[in-house]
């Protein structure tokens, strides 16, 4: 699978290429802040101002120890404790505006994230899709999108926060204690050194879980939409083991994930008491020994203890790093992807075609390398119906699929109107080629909606009609809110039949001159193949159409009949002339059709034996 196996790289050693692959992801991440970049700016100066008063506290401490008690001045107190107040209070104030700034901008940036992605995923082609699951692609759409998000308060402002208040306080301890300041400074080399051997651990561990959520996605959307096909093989029970096994997989990679940054907390904390107490003990002696006044003592402590909060959420902000790595390294990898069909740069917009269509030499193999087409030519003529048969996996809809170019030929072209379909834009080939396939998808919208899918602002006349002229207005009329009924995610709430003739308005609706109708597998009742037959017929009339056939009335009007076999035109004629030739179409004809017209040959006999009996 293209996408996972983008996300698969990582090994637990990080290797010198790899640290440099980091870093790259890391700048593209940060990338992402530069439509932000004013209220980025404000968050650090706000984040900056409240180390500066956090920062001022411990030295107004060692001001009240030092001067205040000994000057013995009630006020002074006063003074420094109003003080100590105020500086508080702004280091509140500003805190917020880091803690709110932040979250502003990891929202903003998730929305510019879901926004590129959808794009992106929508004009990726079909070959992607095809190599594509549902569910890696919905998870990089929320968890991944999540990660990334968090990252930036979580992670980035963190470490931006850490940063600042380790070198603020490593100066000022310098300032007011060399030996002191030196003591406190053991404590970084062992922190960074705990903190590279977590990270080199939480990385992969924190790439699978991404993948699991991505699988575990899967499985859910794959069992919601296979629903029908669950319940009717009762295979409940299995479906829950399956959902149930991956889950659990996910919960205990999540548990070590946990677990091991759970583990760097203290340690980190540990590392700091460690040196707090020593500190207080050197610190302690020097006091007795009056090398030093209490007031620095009191102050260097403080300024400890200031290490404290980033020292405790250092084992989070690590992990949002690592989290934010891996679910940018999981989106990029779909951005990275590109669109093997997109519109060349020259380009032409195909105006209104008269429906000429030509297949010179094509073959066509899918992203595995198989030839599924060879050398296939058709000559199509404006208005022409060509009927398109072959025993099942014989490559029509591949054949039909190049016609809208949601795939390239490996060999040979494909003409509309003497036009390379690779040298005309996508939009307006497609607004030419209107289609109805095998497995009619409706969205979750209203009965006009779905009409109205392909024609912008369409009219209410425009839409009626194409439903008359599909068979379907009658029937839309029957519902309780007429054009207005929802009709469910997948059209659950209509018939197979009553979804192919909304499809077919659908299409209508777009007036092409081009058609192709993959209709192979509809297995309706008399009446309604009766009206998707007439609907058909309406559809087709004036345009040039492309239609794999299983309804013997299509195929005897059809003007050319190809008859497809393991990707090779074997037989073209009409039914006349092929039926003479008594070749693969004969047979095809004896083993399929021929039932279908003896029936028909009987309706006809018992209809025109009544017409007699009443005349009698
Ligand atoms: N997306 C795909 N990726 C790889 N191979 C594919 C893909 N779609 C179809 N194929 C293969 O291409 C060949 C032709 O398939 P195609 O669907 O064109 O046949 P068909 O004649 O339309 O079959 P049917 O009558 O069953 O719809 C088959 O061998 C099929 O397995």
């Amino acid at each position: 699978m293209q996408v996972t196996q983008a996300n698969q790289q990582s090994s637990p050693s990080l290797s010198k290429n790899q640290l440099q692959e980091n870093w790259r992801i890391y700048m593209r991440i940060f990338k992402l802040l530069r439509p932000h970049w004013f209220k980025a700016v404000a968050a650090v100066v706000c984040m900056g101002l409240a180390t500066g008063f956090s920062l001022i506290v411990p030295w107004l401490l060692q001001w009240v120890v030092d001067v205040g008690i000994r000057s013995g001045r009630f006020q002074d107190l006063l003074w420094a404790a109003l003080a100590i107040l105020v500086t508080s209070a702004l280091r509140g104030l500003f805190a917020y505006g880091q803690g709110y700034l932040g979250q502003a901008i990891s929202s903003l940036v998730a929305y510019d994230l879901r926004d590129m992605l959808y794009d992106h995923l929508q004009h990726l082609s079909f070959s992607f899709h095809d190599d594509s699951e549902t569910g890696q692609l919905m998870s990089r759409m929320t968890a991944d999108i999540e990660a990334v998000r968090n990252f930036f308060p979580m992670g980035l402002l963190r470490a931006l926060l850490a940063v600042v208040t380790f070198a603020s306080v490593t100066i000022l301890l310098l300032r007011l204690d060399v030996y002191l300041a030196l003591i406190t400074l053991i404590s970084v080399p062992i922190m960074l050194i705990l903190s590279a051997q977590v990270v080199k651990r939480l990385r992969p561990l924190w790439l699978e879980v991404q993948n699991g959520v991505g699988d575990l996605s899967t499985i859910m959307q794959e069992s919601l939409s296979g629903v029908r096909v669950v319940k009717s093989f009762a295979r409940e029970e299995f479906e829950i083991e399956k959902y149930g096994t991956q889950n659990q997989q996910l919960r205990e990679l999540n548990m070590s994930a946990m677990r091991l940054s759970a583990w760097n907390q203290p340690l980190l904390v540990l590392s700091l008491n460690l040196v707090t107490v020593l500190v207080l003990w050197v610190g302690g002696i020097a006091v007795i020994h009056r090398t030093l006044s209490l007031g620095t003592l009191v102050a260097v402590t403080n300024y400890i203890l200031l290490l404290g909060t980033p020292v405790r959420t250092f084992g989070f902000m690590i992990n949002w790093w690592v989290r934010g790595l891996s679910g940018g390294t999981r989106i990029f990898s779909v951005l990275d992807t590109p669109s093997d069909i997109t519109d060349a740069p020259d380009a032409k917009v195909l105006q209104k075609v008269a429906g000429h269509v030509r297949y010179e030499n094509v073959s066509f193999a899918y992203s595995n390398g198989v030839e599924v087409l060879k050398d296939i030519t058709i000559d199509a003529q404006p208005g022409q119906t060509i009927a398109i048969l072959g025993p099942t996996g014989s490559g029509k809809s591949s054949m039909l699929h190049l016609l809208p170019r949601f795939y390239d030929t490996k060999g040979g072209r494909v003409l509309v109107d003497g036009s390379d379909v690779r040298d005309v834009t996508l939009a307006s080939l497609r607004r030419n080629i209107g289609l109805v396939l095998q497995d009619v998808f409706l969205f979750n919208a209203t009965i006009r909606e779905n009409i109205a899918y392909g024609v912008v602002g369409a009219t209410e006349e425009q839409i009626l009609e194409a439903a008359k002229a599909a068979r379907i207005h009658d029937f839309i009329l029957t519902l309780p809110d007429g054009y207005d009924t929802w009709v469910g995610e997948r059209g659950v709430t209509l018939s197979g039949g009553q979804k192919q003739r909304v499809a077919i308005a659908r299409t209508l609706l777009l007036n092409p001159s081009i058609l192709v109708l993959d209709d192979s597998t509809s297995s309706v009742d008399m009446e309604t193949e009766y009206l998707i037959q007439q609907a058909l017929e309406e559809v087709m009339r004036g345009r040039t159409t492309f239609v794999v056939a299983s309804r013997l009335r299509t195929i005897k009007n059809a003007d050319q009949i190809l008859v497809l076999e393991r990707g090779k035109i074997v037989e073209r004629g009409t039914h006349a002339t092929l039926l003479k030739h008594n070749g693969p179409y004969a047979r095809l004809y004896d083993m399929q059709l021929r039932e279908q017209e003896e029936f028909e040959a009987q309706v006809l006999n018992t209809q025109s034996d009544l017409q007699t009996e009443v005349l009698q």
